[in-house]
């Protein structure tokens, strides 16, 4: 059967399902888009609201491919490296490569209006706004929408589910094979919060930065906005937010733990913020297969929803998008060859990303504040500069390139055991040429024992080290 004539239904107009949309409709398929939500590409208050994320490789090599790479990344703020800022109110930059290595800071809800206008361009695209799948059948194509006053029960050739990490499409998937799933929620929320422009109108803190607080057990992290602003989000327990009850409460934690940032955003903004929102939950999603028959796939969050601790989710989910487009390439309109090899060349990776955003959370929380943060990132930085091509750090491999991310990880693990030799030997090292240096020199008892404790010092530094 020609494309022409064949229907694809896509659930989820964010920003994957209507990406996806612009794909399938390039390769000449009928699409009807369908989202829950009214259109928000009018609506002054959702626009107002800037959130945004970090758009890196993988994200835009898939714009490349439908066109839209420049008119995205001019309505983007490129972050040259991450600014650290210290509790001392010290700040220190880390390059996230050499020149030209950046990614982008865009804003999630003007990106999604672009890429639903582009998609809405399209001849043979329709979206059908205020429309929430509530069943559809794996077997058949069938689908039931509900509107506000109505129900649209619709068949089609092939049902893409884009419809987030609470999907409803892989739902339907659930009851009808062996399919594997598990979810975690982890028990830091998420806030967000405005950065204020500066009195001059332009950015407060230094522009094409994504700026980090870390802080071992909370976070602060802030990304740049055309408008001067810049938009926080704070990483902190549920049970810390909840302790968060009054002005006096919050104000005296922003100046425990992040001094410079509440003189930037001002004691009312950080009251009325935490006082007045709900702090977000984070959830991990693993699950397989992602296809079903020839009939129905689920790609983005539906498929592998993660930890935004490495900035992937989106970048991922617009990487699937390459991946169905290549694989519609070599298998045509066979359905039935394309969803089963989507799944045989997806899943491990994006395990792979869920699984590491994951471990990401988990070692910041736990060993990651200023200094090993830093002396992690400028030790990955200064072995990439010596061996460019056999040491590539983790982040570089993940963000700055389309290394599968199961590659990515195996990589990191050798680099891990080179590292840990490397940094023992350098501890066994300081601390004999210190025992060397104590008994050559004939120190006294009390230098003695001060030279000993900063040998231990410096292999409990380096053992730290390497378990950043
Ligand atoms: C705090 C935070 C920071 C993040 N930062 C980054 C970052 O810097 N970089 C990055 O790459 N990623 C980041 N992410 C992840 C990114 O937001 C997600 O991966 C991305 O939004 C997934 O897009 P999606 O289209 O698959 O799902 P969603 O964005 O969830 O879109 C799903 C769409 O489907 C619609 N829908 C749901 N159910 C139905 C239904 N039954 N019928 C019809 N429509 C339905 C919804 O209304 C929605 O529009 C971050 C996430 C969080 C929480
Ligand atoms: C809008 O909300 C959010 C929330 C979290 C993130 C983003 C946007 C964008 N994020 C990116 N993370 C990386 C990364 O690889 N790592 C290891 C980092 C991980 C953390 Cl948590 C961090 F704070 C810095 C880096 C860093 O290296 O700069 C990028 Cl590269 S971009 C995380």
């Amino acid at each position: 059967m020609e494309a022409e004539r064949k229907n694809v239904c896509i659930v989820g107009g964010g920003l994957v399902g209507s990406l996806c949309a612009c794909f399938i409709a390039k390769r000449g398929y009928n699409v009807d888009l369908f989202e829950m939500r009214q259109d928000f590409r009018a609506d002054a208050t959702v626009l107002g609201r800037s959130i945004n994320l970090a758009l890196s490789h993988r994200g835009l090599e898939a714009l490349e491919r439908v066109g839209l790479r420049e008119k995205v990344t001019k309505s983007g703020i490129p972050m040259h490296a991450r600014m650290i800022h210290s509790l001392d109110g010290k700040t220190r930059p880390i390059p996230y490569g050499r020149t030209g290595q950046f990614i982008m800071s865009v804003d999630r809800m003007g990106l999604n209006g672009v890429l639903l206008t582009e998609a809405e361009s399209q001849p043979n695209i329709t979206i059908h706004f205020g429309h929430k799948l509530v069943s559809c059948d794996p077997t058949t194509g069938e689908t039931v929408f509900s509107t506000d006053d109505s129900t649209v029960k619709r068949t089609y050739d092939l049902i893409v589910g884009c419809d987030g990490a609470f999907s409803a499409v892989r739902k339907s998937m659930m009851r009808h094979c062996r399919f594997d799933y598990e979810q975690r929620y982890i028990e830091h929320g998420y806030m967000e919060i405005a950065f204020p422009p500066s009195e001059s109108g332009g950015h407060c803190m230094a522009t094409n930065y994504l700026h980090i607080w870390p802080r071992n057990q909370f976070m602060l992290i802030a990304l740049p906005n055309l408008d001067g602003s810049f938009t926080g989000t704070m990483f902190m327990p549920f049970e810390l937010f909840d302790q968060l009850k009054s002005p006096e409460a919050v104000v005296k934690f922003y100046r425990d733990t992040f001094p410079d940032a509440l003189e930037l955003l001002g004691e009312k903004t950080v009251v009325d913020t935490i006082l007045s929102l709900k702090a977000l939950p984070l959830v991990s999603i693993r699950c397989q297969p992602y296809h079903l028959n020839d009939k129905m796939l689920i790609i983005g969050d539906a498929a592998h929803a993660m930890v935004p601790f490495y900035g992937q989710g989106m970048n991922c989910g617009f990487e699937d998008c390459i991946i169905l487009d290549d694989l519609m390439q070599q298998f045509g309109h066979d359905f039935g060859k394309v969803l089963p090899a989507f799944t045989n060349s997806r899943v491990e990776d994006a395990h792979a990303i869920v699984d590491l955003a994951l471990y990401n959370y988990i070692e910041m929380r736990q060993s990651v504040n200023s200094v090993t943060f830093l002396l992690r990132k400028k030790l990955d930085n200064a072995l990439n500069w010596l061996l460019p091509n056999h040491w590539v750090p983790l982040y570089t491999m993940v963000t700055f390139s389309r290394t599968p991310y199961s590659r990515a990880i195996t990589d990191r693990r050798w680099q891990d055991r080179v590292l840990g030799r490397l940094l023992c030997a350098a501890a066994v090292a300081a601390s004999v040429c210190a025992a060397c240096a104590a008994h050559r020199v004939g120190v006294t008892r009390a230098l003695r024992t001060h030279w000993s404790q900063m040998a231990f010092r410096a292999s409990r530094m380096i053992e730290g080290l390497r378990k950043a």
